[in-house]
């Protein structure tokens, strides 16, 4: 996965690859006291653009502040430091992964004294869950796993340690044969994918779950919901989705950074429209694309 990358950027410096390492004792390793954002630079029509950087960005240091971490760069040094290191890497379109965290310091739940650290990483990553995926949709299972709730763990913070809910369930999701999984939040209605935001189809207007429902607000999720509508879609965004209304939809799309729109084919073995990508995720997904190949509307690129 990380074939040909040279650097990373870390705590203000550009530092090897293999040297890019922290202390066992790192309290994030064990505490999980780490927030992180997935962030996509595309090589737009004009060059290498980062999409909604500003954003993402935004919700790095919102999600800090849940924990307390004060993150030792201004929003305009990451910026930069992220930018010279696309052209370091001499990449045109990559994956970027800011992390900021309590570093090796005292352990013990309270960091108190523990340092905060910041890494940036960029590599190229395409489909998230394989380009046949974006074509033909994937293959998923409800999980026996339910997302935590948003009153036991902020579900507006990007948090590392939460990630252990969407590897369980992802876990579990491939280790029966299926692509990925889709979870219920405590009520038993639906919430998301591991890693992804999840949208409905019926009847020609366009279902996702309400940020209410113990899910992360995500940045696909919002432009999704604004390019539907500009295309005269009414999207209902603040939804509660049953499990059986999966069952009975017309479409459904994740949606994500990594994920982009990614069609979902089946849920439990029960096919989901025809079986393959439905054709309002297919006009979504061209219009997203478009958008990402042009780097328009400018407002959300930012030009490396
Ligand atoms: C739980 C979850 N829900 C929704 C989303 C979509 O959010 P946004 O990217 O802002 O549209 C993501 C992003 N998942 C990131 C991490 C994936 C990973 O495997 O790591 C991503 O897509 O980069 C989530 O992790």
């Amino acid at each position: 996965m990380f074939e040909g990358v040279e650097e990373i950027w870390m705590d203000g410096e550009f530092v090897d690859f293999e040297d890019a390492q922290v202390h066992v004792l790192t309290h994030a390793l064990h505490y999980g006291t780490g927030v992180f954002e997935g962030v996509r630079c595309y090589d737009t029509a004009e060059g290498p653009a980062i999409f909604r950087w500003e954003e993402h960005l935004d919700r790095l240091f919102n999600s800090a502040e849940v924990y307390d971490i004060d993150i030792p760069f201004s929003k305009r040094e990451l910026d930069e430091a992220t930018r010279e290191l696309i052209d370091r890497e001499g990449l045109q379109s990559c994956y970027i992964r800011p992390i900021a965290f309590y570093g090796y310091g005292p352990l013990g739940l309270n960091p108190g004294k523990s340092p905060e650290q910041v890494a940036i990483a960029v590599w190229p990553w395409g489909a998230y869950l394989g380009e046949e995926a974006l074509e033909e949709g994937v293959d998923t299972a409800i999980s026996s796993w339910r997302k935590y709730a948003s009153s036991q763990i902020p579900t507006n913070a990007k948090t590392t340690g939460t990630y252990v809910n969407s590897v369980l369930a992802s876990l579990e999701a491939k280790g029966n044969g299926y692509e990925e999984a889709i979870v219920l939040n405590k009520e038993g209605n639906v919430a998301e994918g591991p890693g992804e935001n999840l949208f409905l189809v019926r009847d020609g207007e366009i279902y996702t779950t309400g940020l209410a429902e113990s899910i992360l607000d995500g940045i696909t999720r919002r432009t999704v919901i604004e390019l539907a509508r500009d295309m005269g879609y009414t999207v209902h965004d603040d939804a509660t989705i049953s499990r059986g209304e999966l069952y009975t939809a017309d479409e459904l799309f994740f949606t994500g950074t990594a994920a982009e729109v990614t069609p979902i084919r089946t849920v439990d073995d029960n096919e989901i429209g025809k079986g393959t990508k439905g054709p309002i995720t297919d006009e979504i997904q061209t219009r997203f694309f478009e958008v990402v190949e042009e780097g328009e509307p400018e407002r959300w690129f930012d030009y490396v």
